[in-house]
């Protein structure tokens, strides 16, 4: 266990007005500073209610105090609550009385780096303390939950057990690696190092799913110029979002909306059209736009009802690399007859509104619908989707170089994906990886 010797302090609720306002304290001088500034010293885990006072003895606010000593707390550390009314200046005051007391401001996610450091989470868990408080729908705050319950990390530290046992067990036979393998196991390693290949592969599918509900879908609206994105984009949301003209060449920058379907979270992003011609500013938006996809889950791609051949030859290649696309075929308003079969598409009409319930329903199936909700079902991070992939890679060198004997070789592969796993736990920590996932915590927390 670290002990800091710092005591930090930060306003921990949310910004502006609001009914109660929250500053916290961790660390060692937390319960001093409080009897300073509440004028009493207050007992473990009870609801005082005090005035807090100035350095001139000026009452800045009454509100409740609450100590909890170390390591019964939420970062194992001494710490201290003061619930003041939820005014900003107050809230600011009192912060800076701690500061002449003692304490010193709180960097981002520093009290879960610090409960994280003192073993009170995990780093999955304290990942998903962050992604619980930054979840979109409900769906993404209760697959959250079960990370922050630890049923992700649990999963990895299996994994980890495994791969330790392994390793040990790889390590031992190159001490005996004079006789032959069969006889020191080989083969029991061998079936080990399958169920373990398996194990992690359902792991790395249900983290991707998990990723997914934490970043929620990232679709792309891509088509020729004119064919009716940012039109689509407008209904689609239900406001007039995006510039439309009937001039080629009118979106340029990327425009992000964020589409709520069947209460799940969706992020359409409109693009500039693609061709080969156009100025420097509409080959810029075109660059973007391909940048954009690079990131899409999801292609949406809007053609032209009456001629969407000729627009499809220039997103063919933008695409390609798109895990998932639905193809529309736009303005059916001026296009009665059903030229869609070719690319599977939905006709649709962004002026009428015609089709847009059947374009809805088949982006809520891609949002996963109840698949990826499933019970069990857990938020994970990109982070966490590599490590596991290259687990995974390193387990199956692992398996090869095991059957050609080379035990050095595959001694090494294991422990790659070792480290691997453990980083996903916090057990291995790479340099600098703690300062990269703190650092985009919300103050207080
Ligand atoms: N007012 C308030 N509400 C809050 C928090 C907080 O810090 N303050 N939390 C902060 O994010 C969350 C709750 N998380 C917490 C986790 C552990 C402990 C704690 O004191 N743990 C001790 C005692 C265990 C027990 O009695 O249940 C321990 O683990 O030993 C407190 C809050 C959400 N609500
Ligand atoms: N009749 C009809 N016109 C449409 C429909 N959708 C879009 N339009 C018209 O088509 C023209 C182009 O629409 P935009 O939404 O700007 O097209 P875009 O694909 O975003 O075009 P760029 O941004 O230039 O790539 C505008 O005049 C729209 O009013 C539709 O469903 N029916
Ligand atoms: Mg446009």
């Amino acid at each position: 266990m670290t002990t800091s010797t710092e005591t930090i302090a930060a306003i921990a609720t949310a910004s502006g007005a609001g009914g109660v306002g929250i500053v916290r304290l961790s660390g060692p001088a937390s319960l001093s500073i409080a009897r300073t500034l509440c004028g009493r010293a207050l007992r473990a885990r009870h609801a005082h209610h005090v005035r807090f006072r100035d350095a001139d003895g000026a009452v800045l606010d009454d509100g409740l105090a609450l100590a909890f000593p170390g390591p019964a707390s939420y970062t194992g550390e001494d710490v201290v609550e003061l619930q003041a009314h939820g005014s900003p200046v107050v809230l600011q005051q009192l912060l800076s009385r701690c500061r002449m007391l003692g304490a010193r401001l709180a960097r981002p996610g520093e009290f879960s780096e610090r409960a994280f450091l003192n073993g009170r989470l995990d780093l999955a868990q304290a990942e998903a303390v962050a992604d619980l408080i930054a979840a979109g729908d409900e769906r993404a705050a209760r697959a959250a939950r079960r990370a922050l319950d630890g049923v992700f990390s649990d999963r990895c530290e299996t994994l980890a057990a495994e791969l330790l046992h392994l390793r040990v067990y790889v390590e031992a036979m190159i001490d005996f690696s004079d006789e032959p393998i069969d006889t020191l196991g080989g083969d029991e390693v061998a079936r080990r190092i399958d169920a373990l290949a398996a194990s992690l592969s359902q792991l790395l599918a249900e983290a991707e799913q998990g990723r997914r509900l934490r970043d929620g879908l990232h679709a792309v609206i891509v088509g020729p110029p004119n064919a009716g994105k940012s039109s689509l984009l407008n209904a689609l949301a239900g406001v007039d979002r995006a510039i439309v003209t009937d001039i080629a060449g009118t979106t340029r920058d990327l425009l992000h909306e964020t589409l709520r379907i069947g209460g799940l979270e969706l992020t359409l992003v409109d693009t500039a059209g693609l061709r080969s011609e156009g100025d420097a500013i509409e080959r810029e938006g075109m660059r973007r736009a391909r940048a954009e996809l690079q990131r899409a889950d999801l292609a949406l791609v809007v053609l032209d009802a009456r001629d969407p051949d000729a627009g499809w030859v220039s997103v063919e290649d933008a695409i390609a690399d798109v895990a998932d696309r639905i193809v529309v075929h736009n303005k059916t308003d001026l296009h009665a007859a059903d030229a869609s079969g070719k690319h599977d598409a939905l006709r649709v009409s962004a002026r009428t509104g015609a089709g847009l319930d059947t374009l809805r329903d088949a982006l809520q199936l891609r949002l996963g619908g109840d698949t990826l909700a499933g019970e069990g079902a857990f938020t994970a991070r990109q982070r966490h989707v590599d490590a596991l992939r290259e687990a995974a890679d390193a387990v199956d060198d692992a398996r090869g170089t095991l059957a050609a004997q080379h035990l050095e070789l595959a001694a090494e592969s294991l422990r790659v994906a070792h480290d691997a796993v453990g980083a996903i736990t916090g057990q291995v920590l790479p340099d600098d990886l703690l300062g990269h996932i703190f650092s985009s915590f919300c103050i207080g927390k």
